[in-house]
């Protein structure tokens, strides 16, 4: 039985509204964390595009990582998809952020792999708001997420641990990840808003 209690998110909004940035060490129940990474398994993961307007261009330069958009059919994505649903309404409470909807997707990084510092929203040009990443598995060697403040300081230095999750503003922290000694993998999100960008609503529904 997969239950969620809203309550859990207090320490974590409360962090989050301290910073614009949170770890939360044990946010994926392990039992779910299992089940996400056993999909993942399942999935055909393929090289990332790099932009929004350019999702099956490889930029090889910038990063290496292998995905796979969620498509909602496993119980484990569904259940991830619950618990992101949860904390964006909590988000929406706190905040008043008026977060629409969340697409992630599954990612892999192979020894070696590695995605240069980039942001992943910029101001007036995207409706992604949270960014949230989500390690499926501990690593014991490379593929720290490296997190910048928006004067390019070093922040925070994170090692990939299993049920972890890391929140942050998508277009106030710049961030890389290192090579990828150990095999690593994640769940890459974003909480967007209904903006209407170049005249186009986006999310279209
Ligand atoms: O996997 C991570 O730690 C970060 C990935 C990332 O920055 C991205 O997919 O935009
Ligand atoms: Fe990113």
């Amino acid at each position: 039985m997969f239950r969620i209690d809203p309550a859990q998110f207090a320490p974590l909004l409360d962090k989050f509204n301290q910073q614009g940035w949170v770890l939360a060490p044990h946010f994926v129940p392990a039992a779910l964390n299992q089940a996400l990474l056993a999909d993942l398994q399942q999935q055909q993961l393929q090289h990332a595009g790099v932009g929004r307007q350019q999702a099956h261009s490889i930029n090889a330069d910038i990063r290496r990582d292998k995905t796979a958009w969620f498509d909602g059919q496993s119980t484990a994505q569904q259940q991830y998809l619950q618990l992101m649903q949860a904390l964006q309404q909590a988000f929406n409470r706190a905040f008043f952020l008026g977060l629409f909807d969340f697409e992630c997707h599954y990612a892999r990084y192979s020894q070696g792999d590695f995605y240069h510092k980039h942001l992943d929203a910029f101001r007036g040009r995207s409706n992604r708001v949270l960014t949230t990443v989500s390690y499926l598995n501990t690593v014991s060697q490379g593929g720290e997420l490296q997190l910048f403040s928006e004067e390019g300081q070093l922040i925070s230095s994170i090692v990939p641990t299993a049920g972890s999750l890391i929140l942050f503003e998508s277009e106030r922290f710049p961030h890389q990840v290192l090579p990828a000694v150990d095999e690593r993998y994640s769940i890459a999100g974003w909480f967007r808003r209904n903006n209407s960008l170049q005249g186009h609503i986006d999310p279209p529904n």
